[in-house]
């Protein structure tokens, strides 16, 4: 007979619920959010822009295609917890070498399953993200819940240190090199540098305390700031960085807390969405040419931006590009006299579908037209 170890799952309002322990046996407490995406589950386990969070998947059943080392974008599994409603029993894929269960182990990740994800769900929907707690150890929920009122709120928190690299790595182009990159790296996917590569860059991946002069150093056609966890509000070295880029008038782009940062480089504050887009299927409607795309989303947070007029920045005026249709949440801004633009979701699209992925050739654009003006 197989026997199945207890675990809870305590909010940080007090609501609890009962499942079994799914991965690693332990407690973990950090900020409860879910995702919507259908497919794409080791993709969102290994973005490093979930660090500090507990994700809970609303599709209902996962694990399907097990684990395998091929869909990691990044060294690791980030999330902080797992939380799921029906685990597969076996795994089906000629690429699987483990299952989702063992890898979550082998990680180190505390999950559940067993859990009514859709009630989970419409509770932090009406409530907002919040804190919360997985145990398998600590059984009793008011226990629990001392420890998750003790814990770190999201508001404040910077985690860059724990995903950046140690050291500068360089991906090749592929084919002809076109255009060097400098791409800060704040928790960055591997999808990205590869988009670049594929389109003639030359991709020098540096750590998140890198200095300006260590970016021009490299002389690069471009900037870029990647994807990352935590609150934008305390990127201020970054946000600095981008400002001296923009000095210079180097081509800049940002995707995620490479466009919170890009926002707050124009003098845009940020705020704390009350449940945040965490999907692949996220409508965002670019402005430049009215056309409605399908986007993977992972953000808490949005930049705070005028949606019917221009804005004045120290660089020129500006404007937002991208807005979500779901709810008008700014997705993307851009200079307008200077070469520089952001996006708020996921162009690389690991996983999701790839509807944005023009948005490297913009930034392949801005690099040529760049390049044309200083001959
Ligand atoms: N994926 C990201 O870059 C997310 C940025 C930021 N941590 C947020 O939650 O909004």
């Amino acid at each position: 007979m197989t026997t199945f170890t207890p675990a809870i799952l305590v909010l940080e309002d007090g609501r609890t619920f009962r499942g079994r322990s799914y991965g690693a046996t332990g407690t973990t407490v950090a900020e409860i959010v879910f995702n919507t995406g259908m497919t794409g589950y080791q993709e969102t386990l290994t973005d490093p822009s979930y660090r500090g969070q507990i994700v809970v998947m609303t599709a209902p059943h996962i694990g399907n295609t097990g684990a395998n080392p091929e869909d990691f974008e990044s060294g690791r599994v980030w999330v902080d917890g797992y939380v799921v409603r029906d685990p597969a029993r076996q795994r089906s894929n000629w690429r699987s070498d483990r299952s989702l269960d063992d890898l979550l182990a082998e990680q180190g990740v505390v999950g559940i399953s067993g859990i009514d994800t859709r009630a989970l769900t419409r509770h932090l929907r009406e409530r907002g993200s919040m804190r919360a707690g997985i145990s398998t150890e600590v059984l009793d929920p008011e226990a629990l819940l001392e420890q998750v009122t003790a814990a770190p709120s999201m508001t404040g928190s910077n985690y860059l240190a724990d995903v950046t690299v140690d050291e500068a790595h360089v991906v090749p182009a592929e084919g002809d090199k076109k255009y060097t990159v400098v791409a800060l790296d704040l928790g960055i996917k591997g999808m990205t540098p590869k988009l670049m590569a594929q389109r003639g860059i030359e991709v020098h991946v540096l750590p998140a305390t890198s200095t300006l002069d260590e970016v021009l150093e490299l002389n690069p056609d471009g900037v870029f700031m990647s994807n990352g966890p935590g609150d934008p509000a305390t990127a201020d070295h970054q946000v600095e960085l981008v400002q001296g880029v923009l000095e210079r008038g180097t081509p800049y782009f940002g995707i995620c807390l490479g466009n919170q940062i890009f926002g707050r480089a124009l003098g845009r504050g940020t705020y704390k969405l009350k449940y945040g887009h965490r999907g692949v299927n996220q409508p965002v409607q670019d402005r430049t040419t009215g056309k409605v795309e399908i986007t993977a989303h992972n953000h808490g947070f949005a930049v705070d931006a005028p949606l019917d007029t221009d804005f004045e920045t120290p660089y020129g005026p500006a404007r937002v590009t991208h807005v979500c249709l779901n709810d008008d949440v700014v997705e993307g801004i851009a200079l307008l006299d200077r070469p520089g633009f952001s996006v708020q979701y996921h162009p690389e699209a690991a996983a999701g579908p790839h509807d944005a992925g023009y948005l490297f050739d913009r930034f392949t654009d801005l690099m040529e037209a760049a390049r044309a003006e200083a001959h």
